[in-house]
């Protein structure tokens, strides 16, 4: 594309964000334009000495209504938006004493930064811009006279573009577009606000926005390209994360380890959690992290080799050596303590992500994901069984340390993805068997794994002898009951509701095990 050379003879900048504002004004007056700027950017330029004139002046209209009306002037929205290139445009303007505002900066009202502190209505209102909103999109529009500038991070290239003699028509398209998609974004955050205001989750239209967090190497495969992207909420994780150390998150570190992070937050002593593509190869809680992690390894040391480390409490330097014993790709905690982070430090390539805090499991959210020609949303999974929903359906009842497993198996199954079998004991997991198309594999998968476990461990007996078991969805036959029996559970905890309930508690009592009903299922695809 050629050079367009494109003078500035004058430039609206109307900024909240005051950053990089007198850099910007200083290079567009060094190449001869006229400021034009509203109340508080007018005053940044005065008081730097940079001349301005305040849009009021220029207009011959005072700034009214508290600031809701500043800039929403013909003689400014003409001046922005008229063709130079049309004479009848420019015989209008000139008839109506429009002169042409070739550059517009502008960047909005902190609405979504307002929101996310926590403001009252009214405040997220006063904070919704009306006229910078306006600006952007006619400069946009107009771009191939006007450059439109929406963030101080643009003003640098353009500072380059200026002293290389203008900008291209290249460019300002690019601006355009960039403008265009934060306007859009802007309104998705507040269309997002009024659902929630008005507790719709699924609004008849239902807006995405994203800030790009980087442009990652490749996707889930090296032939797929990929972008991470924040929706600038505040829920501690992976996108709100500050990486200490490590190579840069790849899509599949990023989708672990919220996988990970997000488990890991479900539980309130010390725990641990190691995943593979995304679902939990080992979880444990204990006393402290050093035990957590151990029993966490130990319930399958070979897929935890370049797993995802969650922990829930901040990374102490023990539990951080024994971590770095085995090839780990993230290890994801709340903070660390500095000798934690010296010792990591060796590990060049190894990723130490900090959120400072933790995701609060059964806060209301919303989900999406994608499907051909559309996406799904639904609300996030913060189920959490009450105890006294818990209802023993066996001749059996379960001992409290039975109990305690079982809700902790439980609410790890909740992670694994369907379906999804986990026996655990002692609160840890001892077999997790992920996503097969059959309950029974998974019963079947998770007790072979825990033979493996436990051989490598020189013991004897399987890890899943004397251990209960979790399903995330009711059993459909006995079968998937009787492989858990086989493999020695003496308790299981599932959600109950098949047709056929009545022949797996018989299954149960049969085997003269425990069998506990949640009522609430955890299908996770
Ligand atoms: N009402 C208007 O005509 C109007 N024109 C520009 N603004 C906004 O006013 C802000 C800058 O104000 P100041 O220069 O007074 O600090 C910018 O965020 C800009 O987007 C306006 N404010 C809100 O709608």
């Amino acid at each position: 594309m050629s050079q367009t050379t494109l003078p500035i003879r004058r430039a609206l900048i109307s900024v909240s964000d005051k950053a990089g504002l007198l850099d910007l004004a200083r290079a567009l007056v060094a190449q001869g334009a006229e400021i034009l700027s509203t109340g508080g950017s007018a005053k940044a330029l005065r008081d730097a000495s940079v001349p301005v004139t305040e849009v009021s002046d220029y207009t011959g209209f005072p700034e009214i209504l508290d600031g809701r009306v500043k800039t929403l002037m013909p003689k400014i929205h003409g001046g922005i938006l008229g063709r130079r290139d049309l004479p009848a445009h420019v015989a209008q303007m000139k008839e109506h004493g429009i002169g042409p505002i070739d550059l517009v900066a502008v960047n909005l009202y902190p609405f979504e930064k307002t929101v996310a502190s926590g403001a009252d209505a009214e405040t997220c209102i006063e904070n919704i811009d009306i006229g910078g909103p306006a600006l952007i999109r006619a400069a946009a529009k107009n771009h191939a006279h006007v450059v439109v500038l929406t963030d101080p991070a643009q003003y640098e290239g353009l500072i380059d573009a200026l002293g290389d003699g203008g900008t291209t028509l290249e460019t300002r398209r690019f601006y355009a577009g960039a403008a265009y998609a934060r306007t859009a974004a802007y309104d998705a955050a507040i269309a997002a606000w009024f659902a929630a205001q008005a507790q719709d989750a699924f609004p008849e239209r239902f807006a995405l926005a994203g800030q790009r967090a980087e442009i990652l190497r490749y996707g889930e495969n090296p032939h797929q390209q990929a972008a991470f992207y924040r929706d600038g909420t505040t829920r501690p994780g992976v996108a709100t994360a500050v990486q200490v150390q490590g190579k840069a998150l790849s899509y599949n570190n990023i989708n672990d380890t919220d996988a990970a992070f997000e488990a890991v937050a479900e539980f309130d002593e010390p725990a641990v959690v190691i995943v593979k593509h995304a679902n939990p190869c080992g979880v444990a809680v204990s006393g402290d992290l050093t035990t957590a992690w151990d029993q966490a390894l130990r319930c399958d040391p070979v897929s935890a080799f370049g797993g995802i480390v969650a922990l829930n409490r901040p990374l102490d330097a023990a539990t951080a050596e024994k971590i770095s014993t085995i090839f780990t790709e993230v290890i994801v905690a709340p903070d660390a303590a500095e000798d934690a982070k010296a010792l990591l430090a060796r590990k060049k390539n190894l990723r130490l992500l900090l959120t400072g805090g933790l995701p609060d499991p059964t806060a209301a959210g919303t989900v999406v994901r994608s499907v051909a020609g559309g996406f799904l949303a639904q609300t996030r999974d913060n189920g959490r069984v009450a105890p006294d929903a818990l209802k023993v359906v066996t001749k059996r009842v379960p001992t409290e340390q039975e109990m305690q497993d079982l809700i902790f198996a439980f609410r790890v199954a909740k992670h694994v993805k369907s379906n999804a079998i986990v026996y655990a004991k002692d609160c840890a997991t001892v077999g997790i068997g992920a996503g097969q198309m059959s309950r029974v594999d998974s019963a079947r998968i998770a007790a072979s794994k825990s033979g493996e476990a436990a051989k490598a461990a020189g013991q004897s007996t399987p890890l899943t002898q004397g251990s209960v078991a979790a399903s995330d969805a009711f059993f459909p036959f006995a079968d998937g009951l009787e492989t858990i029996v086989a493999a020695g559970a003496t308790a299981v905890i599932q959600p109950g509701g098949s047709i056929r309930d009545d022949e797996v508690i018989a299954a149960a009592d049969a085997a003269g095990i425990a069998m506990v009903f949640t009522g609430m299922r955890h299908f996770r695809h």
